[in-house]
């Protein structure tokens, strides 16, 4: 089974256009979504996560179908781009956060989160306020708090594009770990070729509102003969590690 299938879906914002668009993740697939800025890469996950209107298609995520489901309830794991923590709340209630939401006894909230926190390694972080931690500290955190209640699928919007560069090798590193002992699919959004190598099974190149492209990043890189998927490439391949 798929842990996220997406047939025929269309949408839009605005004058921009997305789809019709299909996509499949495979269980404890690492999926990576590349593509110009503008492309349409955060609106789909927007959709994926239900935050946005699509007007055709369907959406399922480990096979139920979630197209008309609220976001709380698709098992959706979502980390943005600047991490999306409460700031006037310390490390510990933030990664509770999700969990004392959907309503777990608190007795039973230390337990349920151990597995993230410890793994991330944030046990001696718990009492920390955000404010103070370092960027990659508080992307541990948001990875810590998107797992704490075990979701189905993963969602990465620019997980690392605040970090400098070794502490982003170092996320990424993590990120790859952390996915595979929690064994979730994650679609993850980034700019940098070598995120993408470092960290994916497959990847997906966006071009215009289109999923123009999608495979093994060796295969895309040497056998891709559409134009905007070897621009987006060449540009990445120079400045390998730059945004682009
Ligand atoms: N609410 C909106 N109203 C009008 N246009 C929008 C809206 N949201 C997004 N757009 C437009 O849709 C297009 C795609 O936006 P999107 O944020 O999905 O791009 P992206 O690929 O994620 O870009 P980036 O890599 O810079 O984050 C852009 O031209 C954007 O201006």
């Amino acid at each position: 089974m798929n842990a996220l299938e997406i047939n025929g879906l269309s949408m839009h914002a605005g004058m921009f256009r997305v789809g019709e668009l299909s996509l499949t993740i495979a269980e404890g697939e690492y999926f990576t979504l590349m593509g110009r800025t503008g492309s349409g890469k955060s609106l789909l996950l927007k959709a994926v996560c239900g935050l946005a209107r699509i007007e055709t298609g369907r959406i399922y995520i480990c096979g139920d179908d979630v197209t008309a489901l609220e976001p709380r309830f698709r098992g959706i794991g979502y980390v943005p781009q600047d991490g999306g923590l409460f700031p006037h709340l310390n490390v510990r209630c933030n990664i509770a956060f999700p969990l004392t939401v959907r309503g777990t006894p608190l007795n039973r909230v230390a337990a349920e989160m151990a597995e993230a926190v410890e793994t991330l390694g944030l046990t001696p972080l718990l009492d920390r306020a955000i404010r103070g931690l370092s960027g990659g500290e508080r992307q541990k955190v948001a990875l810590a708090r998107a797992l704490a209640c075990r979701p189905r699928l993963l969602i990465l919007d620019e997980p690392v594009c605040a970090l400098d560069e070794p502490a982003r090798y170092e996320i990424c590193a993590e990120l790859c770990r952390v996915q595979k002992k929690f064994n979730v699919a994650t679609l993850h959004v980034c700019h940098s070729r070598a995120e993408a190598e470092q960290v994916s099974d497959r990847v997906g190149v966006m071009h215009e509102g289109q999923l123009i492209e999608s495979g093994v990043l060796s295969k895309l890189l040497s056998e891709s003969g559409h134009e905007a998927v070897q621009r987006l490439f060449k540009t990445n391949g120079k400045r390998l590690n730059h945004e682009i």
